[in-house]
């Protein structure tokens, strides 16, 4: 009643990770207890294949959420339950395994990509870190030509070539093959776009969806552009101090905004990207 299909269909898919009353204050032991959480009791759910938006203003904690969904950032309490399985309660090991398959894409595909390694090494990287294919170099390269081709770049052409010889979108599909290389069930996209010209941020969109739709991936797609969430997004997160505020398709919530802040943010996200 009242829900529309493509949000039914979202509603189907099972919870693949349940985020519960998240807190994360930055600082030194001895300054964190006088310093503001940053993240302050958030709980959100992602399901599997979906694609959730995640918007707030600047400096809202948008990033560290992601950062601390990867496993690359420290949380202070709170729970994360991913394919049923708690994370926080796991020893490092463990979690990493359990973690194999949530990858992230960086905003600055510049300096997220190192120089120094051929773009087959780079695509490679993360089955080196999970060790996989250990002994067997001929499937690592493999898969890299594989994740290539997934990501519209053409392996004969890329695989030698380093990652300052290519253009600004080529290396966010590089950073892309690179997530897509362990098989992910779920990628934090943390403004991937927003060092892309208009035309190459949809391209990019457009093969992120595209993936979802053959892989069965599911995306945190951290962003303060709403425009870019329609047509993209399954669902919109709306962060304010610290907490999910409010949550809806990208439509109810830049149309009908519930909650006072985040009809502000639109307001100020419209004069910023005249949106
Ligand atoms: N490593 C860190 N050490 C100390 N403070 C940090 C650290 N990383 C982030 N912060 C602070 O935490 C707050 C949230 O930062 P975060 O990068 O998560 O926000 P964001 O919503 O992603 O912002 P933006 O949209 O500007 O990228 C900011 O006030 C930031 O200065």
């Amino acid at each position: 009643m009242g829900v529309h299909k493509q949000e039914r269909d979202t509603m189907q898919q099972k919870v693949l990770l349940q985020v519960s009353g998240l807190y994360k204050t930055y600082g030194s032991k001895g300054a964190s207890r006088q310093a503001a959480p940053v993240i302050d009791g958030a709980s959100f759910s992602i399901r599997q294949t979906e694609t959730v938006g995640l918007v707030g203003a600047s400096g809202a904690g948008k990033s560290t959420i992601g950062r601390i969904i990867a496993g690359i950032e420290q949380v202070d309490k709170g729970k994360l339950i991913y394919q049923g399985q708690d994370l926080l309660a796991m020893k490092a090991k463990e979690r990493r395994a359990a973690t194999r398959s949530i990858q992230m894409v960086f905003q600055d595909p510049y300096e997220s990509l190192s120089s120094r390694m051929t773009i087959e090494q780079l695509v490679a990287e993360p089955l080196v870190i999970a060790r996989l294919h250990k002994n067997d170099p001929a499937k690592r390269t493999e898969l890299v030509r594989e994740a290539l081709r997934e990501v519209a770049l053409s392996p004969e052409r890329y695989m030698h070539r380093y990652a300052h010889e290519l253009s600004g979108g080529e290396r966010q599909r590089v950073g892309l093959a690179r997530a897509f290389i362990t098989r992910p069930q779920l990628i934090v996209a943390d403004e991937p776009t927003s060092m892309l010209d208009t035309s190459l941020r949809l391209d990019l969109l457009g093969l992120m969806r595209e993936l979802s739709q053959r892989h069965e991936i599911a995306y945190l797609f951290i962003t303060h552009d709403l425009a870019l969430t329609r047509g993209f997004c399954d669902r919109l997160l709306v962060l304010n101090q610290g907490q999910i505020v409010e949550t809806g398709t990208p439509e109810e919530v830049t149309e009908n905004p519930q909650h006072p802040f985040t009809l502000r943010l639109i307001e100020a996200l419209r004069e910023l990207d005249q949106f």
